[in-house]
């Protein structure tokens, strides 16, 4: 049986908010400095599956459940090969995990994978500032980082900034592969990686469909190589205002009316493809608790999020694109952010949360079929054309 109670944990570590705040504890995970942009997640499990996803590259995460890394570690709920945050904040990390599959502790992991991270720090008050003032960068300093508070808020103010930042090819494959279709082969899909989780394909592949996933830099041809009888756009870190070629290459998918579905970065992608803008949100979606409706159905489903921007669109009426009619068909109920837009004269939509969700929830697995039933109408008419 292993523990976290490393030397590492009792390193004295400080966490530096660029407005100024300072926040004291321990060192978590590796001990060193690091950068990011702080923002809070709200789910109380999931923390591997969060910890690997590339749309956190350049963030920082303060962990609101105030007990983290009770299962421990395990080689089967990773999101994508590493671990993404620059940063982890947690309040209370478990002594001793205890999981039949975890194989080491979090702490451990953070440290081999060289994750800066402090815990012991109240991360109730950091949420709630985070909260009033807004996502902001901050800097996670221990051992021979720590230097005086001054110098410590002038390198925090010196890191990058979230706003204007084109990260999906520090993260995306730069080779193309396949994920094969589980069970008998129906659909072909063309996915485009901005960053995209392990599960996506998986829950393709679950309904017969053989996922080519491409690098974020394929163009219109790379994407009908592959002869797909549906084009997938991911989630993915970074300002979606950046995103200039996935937008361009995602035009050439609409004009030729190709079954098309987006998650996250993909439905800010479909919002600017539309001519609709995407702005930062104060302090972003992340968790797996957020209520959305679908209203197209008029269903309420509790939904996982991780996302900083939003598309501008309005909510109460079908606006005129240039591929033809697009309304915003889901939204969240605690702030009336978009969480979903679909074309009405194109076989296209796309949502801002996560049907993939691992670990949960699963209410809106059924968007998976809504894009495999796109298809299959699709090659319907086809036969008949
Ligand atoms: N998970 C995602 O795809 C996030 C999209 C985008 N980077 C955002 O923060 O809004």
């Amino acid at each position: 049986m292993t523990t976290s109670t490393r030397g590492a944990v009792k390193t004295p570590a400080v966490l530096v908010l660029e407005d100024g705040r300072i926040f004291r504890g321990r060192a978590y995970g590796a001990v060193g400095a690091t950068f990011g942009e702080a923002v809070f997640s709200t789910g109380m499990t999931g923390y591997q599956e969060t910890l690997t996803d590339p749309s956190y590259h350049r963030q920082v995460v303060v962990m609101t459940a105030p007990h983290v890394g009770n299962t421990g570690v395990n080689d089967e709920d990773m999101e994508s090969r590493k671990i993404w945050v620059s940063g982890y904040v947690v309040r209370d990390p478990a002594r001793v995990p205890s999981n039949w599959r975890s194989t080491r502790t979090l702490d451990q992991e953070l440290a081999a994978q060289d994750v800066v991270g402090i815990c012991g720090i109240d991360t109730r008050a950091l949420t709630r500032h985070l909260r009033e003032r807004g996502a902001m960068r901050v800097g996670i300093f221990s051992g021979d980082a720590v230097q005086d508070d001054a110098t410590l808020l002038a390198r925090v103010k010196e890191a990058p900034e979230m706003t204007g930042a084109d990260l999906s090819a520090e993260v995306a494959t730069t080779e193309a592969y396949v994920v094969p279709a589980i069970g008998e082969k129906k659909y072909t899909v063309a996915a485009i990686d901005l960053g995209i989780k392990g599960m996506t394909p998986h829950r393709m592949a679950e309904r017969g469909i053989e996922v080519h996933v491409l690098p974020a830099t394929a163009t219109v041809e790379d994407v009908y190589a592959v002869d797909p009888d549906g084009v997938f756009f991911s989630n993915g870190p970074g300002d979606p205002a950046t995103a200039d070629h996935p937008v361009s290459v995602m035009r050439g998918v609409l004009e030729r009316g190709t079954p098309l579905f987006g998650i996250c970065f993909g439905n800010q992608i479909l919002g600017r493809a539309l001519g609709f803008g995407t702005f930062k949100l104060k302090y972003g979606h992340r968790g797996i608790n957020q209520p959305v409706q679908d209203r197209t159905t008029g269903k309420v489903e509790v939904t996982a999020h991780n996302h900083g921007f939003a598309v501008d669109a309005p909510l109460d009426e079908v606006s005129e694109t240039p591929y033809g009619r697009a309304e915003v068909s889901h939204v969240c109920l605690n702030d009336n952010v978009v969480e979903g837009l679909q074309l009405l004269d194109r076989p296209a939509f796309s949502v801002q949360y996560h049907p993939e969700a691992a670990a949960g929830p699963h209410d809106a697995a059924y968007l998976f079929d809504r894009f495999t039933s796109l298809m299959s109408t699709a090659s319907m008419e086809g036969q008949r054309a």
